[in-house]
Protein backbone atom coordinates (compact mmCIF):
# COMPACT_ATOMS: atom_id res chain seq x y z
CA UNK A 1 0.00 0.00 0.00
CA UNK A 2 1.34 3.28 -1.11
CA UNK A 3 1.83 5.91 1.89
CA UNK A 4 1.85 9.89 1.24
CA UNK A 5 2.20 12.07 3.71
CA UNK A 6 1.73 16.03 2.38
CA UNK A 7 2.60 19.08 4.63
CA UNK A 8 0.63 17.16 7.53
CA UNK A 9 0.12 19.42 10.34
CA UNK A 10 -1.31 18.21 14.20
CA UNK A 11 -2.12 20.72 16.46
CA UNK A 12 -3.67 19.39 19.73
CA UNK A 13 -6.93 21.00 21.24
CA UNK A 14 -4.72 22.37 24.07
CA UNK A 15 -2.24 23.95 21.40
CA UNK A 16 0.35 21.81 21.50
CA UNK A 17 1.73 21.12 18.07
CA UNK A 18 3.28 17.91 17.45
CA UNK A 19 3.90 17.67 13.82
CA UNK A 20 4.79 20.88 11.39
CA UNK A 21 4.14 20.42 7.66
CA UNK A 22 5.62 17.04 7.63
CA UNK A 23 6.24 15.23 4.00
CA UNK A 24 7.28 11.45 3.51
CA UNK A 25 6.17 8.70 0.67
CA UNK A 26 6.61 4.99 1.28
CA UNK A 27 6.23 2.44 -1.34
CA UNK A 28 4.00 -0.35 -1.59
CA UNK A 29 5.92 -3.93 0.37
CA UNK A 30 8.76 -1.21 2.03
CA UNK A 31 10.13 -1.08 5.21
CA UNK A 32 10.84 2.26 7.17
CA UNK A 33 12.19 2.77 10.79
CA UNK A 34 11.18 6.20 12.31
CA UNK A 35 13.85 7.36 14.96
CA UNK A 36 13.20 10.55 17.26
CA UNK A 37 13.41 11.99 20.68
CA UNK A 38 10.61 11.84 23.49
CA UNK A 39 7.90 13.72 22.13
CA UNK A 40 9.17 14.46 18.58
CA UNK A 41 5.80 13.56 17.07
CA UNK A 42 6.34 9.45 15.94
CA UNK A 43 3.12 8.10 18.16
CA UNK A 44 1.28 11.18 16.42
CA UNK A 45 1.79 10.59 12.98
CA UNK A 46 0.92 6.87 13.88
CA UNK A 47 -2.38 7.74 15.06
CA UNK A 48 -3.07 10.14 12.16
CA UNK A 49 -2.01 7.20 9.79
CA UNK A 50 -3.62 4.75 11.59
CA UNK A 51 -7.02 7.08 11.54
CA UNK A 52 -7.06 7.74 15.70
CA UNK A 53 -6.11 11.16 15.21
CA UNK A 54 -7.20 13.63 12.82
CA UNK A 55 -4.69 16.15 11.24
CA UNK A 56 -4.96 19.78 11.35
CA UNK A 57 -3.95 20.39 8.12
CA UNK A 58 -1.82 18.46 5.30
CA UNK A 59 -3.08 15.18 3.41
CA UNK A 60 -2.62 11.41 4.48
CA UNK A 61 -3.05 9.32 1.56
CA UNK A 62 -2.90 5.90 1.95
CA UNK A 63 -3.99 3.49 -1.65
CA UNK A 64 -5.63 7.16 -3.60
CA UNK A 65 -8.02 7.98 -0.50
CA UNK A 66 -7.22 11.16 1.68
CA UNK A 67 -7.32 10.21 5.67
CA UNK A 68 -7.64 13.75 6.35
CA UNK A 69 -11.08 14.60 3.98
CA UNK A 70 -12.25 10.48 3.50
CA UNK A 71 -15.70 10.18 4.82
CA UNK A 72 -16.72 7.09 7.38
CA UNK A 73 -17.79 4.89 4.67
CA UNK A 74 -14.52 5.47 2.63
CA UNK A 75 -12.36 5.05 6.31
CA UNK A 76 -14.20 1.60 7.32
CA UNK A 77 -12.67 -0.70 4.91
CA UNK A 78 -9.49 1.10 4.63
CA UNK A 79 -8.74 0.77 8.30
CA UNK A 80 -9.22 -3.02 7.76
CA UNK A 81 -6.18 -3.12 5.77
CA UNK A 82 -3.90 -1.44 8.38
CA UNK A 83 -2.60 -3.50 11.33
CA UNK A 84 -1.53 -1.80 14.21
CA UNK A 85 1.25 -3.23 16.66
CA UNK A 86 1.85 -1.18 19.74
CA UNK A 87 4.55 -1.03 22.53
CA UNK A 88 1.10 -2.28 24.99
CA UNK A 89 -0.25 -5.60 23.66
CA UNK A 90 -3.70 -4.55 24.09
CA UNK A 91 -4.81 -8.51 24.39
CA UNK A 92 -7.47 -9.55 26.56
CA UNK A 93 -5.73 -10.95 29.53
CA UNK A 94 -8.21 -13.52 30.60
CA UNK A 95 -9.36 -15.05 27.18
CA UNK A 96 -6.92 -17.79 25.69
CA UNK A 97 -4.21 -17.37 23.42
CA UNK A 98 -6.07 -18.42 20.71
CA UNK A 99 -9.25 -16.79 21.34
CA UNK A 100 -7.28 -12.91 21.25
CA UNK A 101 -5.87 -14.31 17.89
CA UNK A 102 -9.28 -14.97 16.43
CA UNK A 103 -10.25 -11.53 17.72
CA UNK A 104 -8.23 -10.16 14.34
CA UNK A 105 -11.20 -11.52 12.62
CA UNK A 106 -13.33 -9.25 14.36
CA UNK A 107 -12.87 -5.83 11.75
CA UNK A 108 -13.95 -8.19 8.23
CA UNK A 109 -16.29 -10.86 9.45
CA UNK A 110 -17.97 -9.69 12.70
CA UNK A 111 -18.31 -10.74 16.27
CA UNK A 112 -19.43 -14.39 15.51
CA UNK A 113 -16.62 -15.27 13.03
CA UNK A 114 -14.15 -14.39 15.54
CA UNK A 115 -15.28 -15.67 18.68
CA UNK A 116 -14.06 -18.96 19.59
CA UNK A 117 -16.89 -21.12 20.21
CA UNK A 118 -18.52 -19.86 16.92
CA UNK A 119 -15.63 -19.45 14.82
CA UNK A 120 -15.26 -21.52 11.70
CA UNK A 121 -13.45 -24.79 11.85
CA UNK A 122 -11.41 -22.98 8.66
CA UNK A 123 -10.78 -19.71 10.91
CA UNK A 124 -9.73 -21.84 14.11
CA UNK A 125 -7.27 -23.36 11.69
CA UNK A 126 -5.71 -20.40 10.09
CA UNK A 127 -5.62 -19.02 14.14
CA UNK A 128 -3.60 -22.30 14.63
CA UNK A 129 -1.08 -21.35 12.02
CA UNK A 130 -0.39 -17.57 12.52
CA UNK A 131 0.59 -18.99 16.16
CA UNK A 132 2.71 -21.56 14.36
CA UNK A 133 3.92 -18.97 12.41
CA UNK A 134 5.39 -16.94 15.40
CA UNK A 135 6.11 -20.53 17.82
CA UNK A 136 3.01 -20.44 20.10
CA UNK A 137 0.81 -22.75 18.87
CA UNK A 138 1.56 -25.09 21.94
CA UNK A 139 0.48 -22.24 23.91
CA UNK A 140 -3.13 -21.78 22.35
CA UNK A 141 -5.35 -22.90 25.41
CA UNK A 142 -3.29 -20.38 27.57
CA UNK A 143 -4.75 -17.42 29.33
CA UNK A 144 -2.89 -14.78 27.73
CA UNK A 145 -1.97 -12.14 30.86
CA UNK A 146 0.39 -16.07 31.97
CA UNK A 147 2.65 -15.42 28.76
CA UNK A 148 5.55 -12.89 28.89
CA UNK A 149 5.70 -9.73 26.77
CA UNK A 150 7.73 -11.09 24.44
CA UNK A 151 5.50 -13.85 23.84
CA UNK A 152 2.12 -11.64 24.19
CA UNK A 153 3.68 -9.39 21.39
CA UNK A 154 4.22 -12.62 18.95
CA UNK A 155 0.67 -13.21 19.82
CA UNK A 156 -0.45 -9.40 18.75
CA UNK A 157 1.75 -10.39 15.60
CA UNK A 158 -0.43 -14.07 15.46
CA UNK A 159 -3.99 -11.81 15.44
CA UNK A 160 -2.39 -9.02 12.73
CA UNK A 161 -1.61 -11.92 10.69
CA UNK A 162 -5.52 -12.96 10.81
CA UNK A 163 -6.43 -9.54 10.00
CA UNK A 164 -4.61 -9.62 6.46
CA UNK A 165 -3.44 -6.08 6.42
CA UNK A 166 -1.70 -4.70 3.88
CA UNK A 167 0.15 -1.84 6.39
CA UNK A 168 1.62 -2.32 9.45
CA UNK A 169 2.07 0.51 11.82
CA UNK A 170 4.33 -0.51 14.91
CA UNK A 171 4.87 1.92 17.60
CA UNK A 172 7.55 0.99 20.07
CA UNK A 173 6.66 -2.97 19.54
CA UNK A 174 9.68 -3.62 21.58
CA UNK A 175 9.87 -1.28 23.72
CA UNK A 176 9.04 -3.39 27.29
CA UNK A 177 10.90 -6.46 26.12
CA UNK A 178 14.38 -6.97 27.20
CA UNK A 179 17.04 -7.43 24.26
CA UNK A 180 16.73 -11.62 23.48
CA UNK A 181 13.01 -10.89 23.15
CA UNK A 182 12.89 -7.37 21.61
CA UNK A 183 15.23 -9.21 19.06
CA UNK A 184 13.23 -11.98 18.00
CA UNK A 185 9.61 -10.10 17.68
CA UNK A 186 11.71 -8.26 15.38
CA UNK A 187 12.62 -10.80 13.35
CA UNK A 188 9.13 -12.32 13.27
CA UNK A 189 7.94 -9.04 12.77
CA UNK A 190 10.21 -8.27 9.83
CA UNK A 191 9.44 -11.95 8.67
CA UNK A 192 6.44 -11.68 8.43
CA UNK A 193 5.89 -8.56 6.57
CA UNK A 194 8.52 -9.50 4.12
CA UNK A 195 6.76 -12.75 3.38
CA UNK A 196 3.60 -10.71 2.68
CA UNK A 197 4.99 -7.76 0.86
CA UNK A 198 3.49 -5.19 2.95
CA UNK A 199 4.07 -2.11 3.86
CA UNK A 200 5.83 -1.25 7.09
CA UNK A 201 6.24 1.76 9.38
CA UNK A 202 8.07 1.14 12.44
CA UNK A 203 8.85 3.35 15.48
CA UNK A 204 11.64 2.00 17.61
CA UNK A 205 14.07 3.74 20.14
CA UNK A 206 16.44 1.01 19.64
CA UNK A 207 19.44 2.16 17.47
CA UNK A 208 21.30 -1.11 16.33
CA UNK A 209 17.75 -2.67 15.80
CA UNK A 210 16.75 -0.09 13.67
CA UNK A 211 20.00 0.72 11.16
CA UNK A 212 19.03 -3.90 10.97
CA UNK A 213 15.87 -4.21 9.83
CA UNK A 214 14.73 -0.77 8.31
CA UNK A 215 16.30 0.02 5.00
CA UNK A 216 15.64 3.53 5.20
CA UNK A 217 15.60 5.56 8.21
CA UNK A 218 13.37 8.47 8.95
CA UNK A 219 14.03 10.82 11.88
CA UNK A 220 11.70 12.88 13.24
CA UNK A 221 12.78 16.71 15.71
CA UNK A 222 10.51 18.28 16.97
CA UNK A 223 7.38 17.10 14.57
CA UNK A 224 9.50 17.91 11.51
CA UNK A 225 11.71 15.50 9.13
CA UNK A 226 15.16 15.54 10.44
CA UNK A 227 16.31 13.00 7.91
CA UNK A 228 15.07 10.71 5.46
CA UNK A 229 17.56 8.41 3.59
CA UNK A 230 18.53 4.91 2.99
CA UNK A 231 20.41 3.74 6.25
CA UNK A 232 23.19 2.65 5.05
CA UNK A 233 23.69 6.96 4.35
CA UNK A 234 22.81 7.58 8.21
CA UNK A 235 26.02 8.09 10.29
CA UNK A 236 26.13 7.99 13.72
CA UNK A 237 26.68 11.70 13.92
CA UNK A 238 23.41 12.05 12.27
CA UNK A 239 21.93 10.05 15.04
CA UNK A 240 23.68 12.26 17.63
CA UNK A 241 22.30 15.15 16.10
CA UNK A 242 18.60 13.73 15.79
CA UNK A 243 18.41 13.12 19.95
CA UNK A 244 20.50 16.67 21.08
CA UNK A 245 17.40 19.08 21.74
CA UNK A 246 17.36 21.75 23.53
CA UNK A 247 14.81 20.03 26.70
CA UNK A 248 16.51 18.09 28.49
CA UNK A 249 13.75 16.20 29.83
CA UNK A 250 13.40 14.86 26.14
CA UNK A 251 15.85 13.18 24.42
CA UNK A 252 18.56 13.87 27.06
CA UNK A 253 17.30 12.22 29.50
CA UNK A 254 15.69 8.81 27.88
CA UNK A 255 16.65 5.54 29.04
CA UNK A 256 15.10 4.28 26.54
CA UNK A 257 17.60 5.32 23.93
CA UNK A 258 20.40 2.51 23.23
CA UNK A 259 22.76 3.48 21.53
CA UNK A 260 26.55 3.43 21.65
CA UNK A 261 27.31 7.38 19.91
CA UNK A 262 24.40 8.78 21.79
CA UNK A 263 25.50 7.53 25.29
CA UNK A 264 29.04 9.41 24.01
CA UNK A 265 27.30 12.39 23.05
CA UNK A 266 26.22 12.67 26.76
CA UNK A 267 28.97 12.21 28.61
N1 LIG B 1 -3.76 14.05 23.14
C1 LIG B 1 -2.81 14.97 23.24
N2 LIG B 1 -3.10 16.22 23.65
C2 LIG B 1 -2.16 17.17 23.74
N3 LIG B 1 -0.86 16.97 23.44
C3 LIG B 1 -0.51 15.74 23.03
C4 LIG B 1 -1.44 14.67 22.91
N4 LIG B 1 -0.79 13.57 22.47
C5 LIG B 1 0.50 13.93 22.33
N5 LIG B 1 0.67 15.23 22.67
C6 LIG B 1 1.91 16.00 22.62
O1 LIG B 1 2.38 16.01 21.28
C7 LIG B 1 3.81 15.93 21.24
C8 LIG B 1 4.19 14.70 20.43
O2 LIG B 1 3.79 13.55 21.17
P1 LIG B 1 3.98 12.08 20.59
O3 LIG B 1 3.36 11.14 21.55
O4 LIG B 1 3.52 12.05 19.18
O5 LIG B 1 5.58 11.96 20.64
P2 LIG B 1 6.52 10.69 20.46
O6 LIG B 1 7.62 11.10 19.55
O7 LIG B 1 5.73 9.49 20.08
O8 LIG B 1 7.10 10.49 21.94
P3 LIG B 1 7.60 9.16 22.72
O9 LIG B 1 8.89 8.75 22.08
O10 LIG B 1 7.80 9.64 24.12
O11 LIG B 1 6.53 8.13 22.61
C9 LIG B 1 4.27 15.88 22.69
O12 LIG B 1 4.59 17.18 23.09
C10 LIG B 1 3.03 15.39 23.44
O13 LIG B 1 3.00 15.86 24.78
Amino acid sequence: MQVTVSDLTKVYPDGTRALSGLSIDVSPGEGVVILGHNGCGKSTLMKCLSGLERPTSGRLVLDGINLASASRRELRPLRQRIGCVFQKFNMVGNLSVLQNVLFGLMGRHGILASHALTASRESRLAAMQALERGGLAHLAARRTDTLSGGQQQRVAIARMLMQDVEIVLADEPVASLDPKAGREVMELLWSVVRERGMTVLCVLHQIELAREFGKRLIGLKAGTLAFDRPTADISDADITALYQTDTPQEADTDERVITAPHRAAQA
